[in-house]
């Protein structure tokens, strides 16, 4: 079911575009090989939560009262609200073995803090889709409950970073996931965070 108004991409941004840069192509490269044995996923990114899956969210969660159909028919993700190149470009990968996800992020232009200097609320948002998508990948239907920062060295603008997250644990409907932001040969810690996700609702099962 589509609202008319509904814009719909189903732009894959995860595949390499002209806006990445070396590093960035060069780490796709490598974790696409790791691909091949199928210890690792490469997760497809689009514009939007599959339409009909978003449409239907506010019910699952009891707030349709709350939400405004026709801004919710505008809804798009976050992250995909720039154009290319300017804002967040990123491509993630699972191990579903290890509980694991490493998300590589190039930070474009628009996304300045302190001058020459990534602004913190933009990596706390790619942090929250990173450790997001590995409490997704495991428990479903999840919202962040808590997101520690701790902001360890300031990242230059238009960095190319690695961002890996872990499943720390698991207690009833609680998801509790660790990540770190590393400069691409690792010698640079960033960012520590660490994250509690809750699955929403379980009695009312998203049918
Ligand atoms: C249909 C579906 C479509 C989706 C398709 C999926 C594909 C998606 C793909 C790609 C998109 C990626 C998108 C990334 C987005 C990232 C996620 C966000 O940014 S979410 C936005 C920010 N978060 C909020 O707005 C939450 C607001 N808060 C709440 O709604 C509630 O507080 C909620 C749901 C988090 C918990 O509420 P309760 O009523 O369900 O559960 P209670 O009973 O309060 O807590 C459960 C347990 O958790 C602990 N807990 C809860 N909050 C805590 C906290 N802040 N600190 C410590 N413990 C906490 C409690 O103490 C309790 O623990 P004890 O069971 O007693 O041991």
């Amino acid at each position: 079911r589509l609202l008319s108004s509904e814009k719909v991409s189903d732009k894959n941004h995860s595949l390499p575009k002209p806006c990445w840069g070396k590093d960035m192509r060069l780490l796709f490269d490598q974790f696409m090989k790791k691909c091949e044995d199928g210890s690792w996923i490469h997760l497809p990114s689009y514009e939007y939560i599959a339409t009909q899956r978003s449409q239907d969210f506010p019910t699952f969660i009891h707030a349709s009262e709350l939400i405004n159909k026709e801004k919710l028919s505008q809804g798009r993700l976050f992250t995909k609200s720039f154009e290319d190149g300017l804002g967040f470009e990123y491509v993630m990968f699972y191990n579903d073995a290890e509980k694991r996800i490493v998300c590589v992020f190039q930070g474009g232009p628009h996304l300045q803090g302190m001058p020459g200097f990534f602004h913190g609320g933009a990596i706390a948002t790619m942090i929250d889709a990173t450790v997001g998508m590995n409490a997704i990948v495991s428990g479903g239907i999840v919202m962040t409950a808590n997101l520690n920062i701790n902001f360890k060295r300031p990242i230059p603008l238009c960095s190319i970073v690695l961002i890996n997250s872990q499943l720390d644990k698991i207690e009833g409907r609680k998801l509790l996931v660790s990540c770190n932001v590393q400069s691409v040969d690792e010698k640079i810690l960033y960012t520590e965070a660490t994250s509690l996700f809750v699955k929403l609702n379980p009695e009312k099962e998203f049918d």
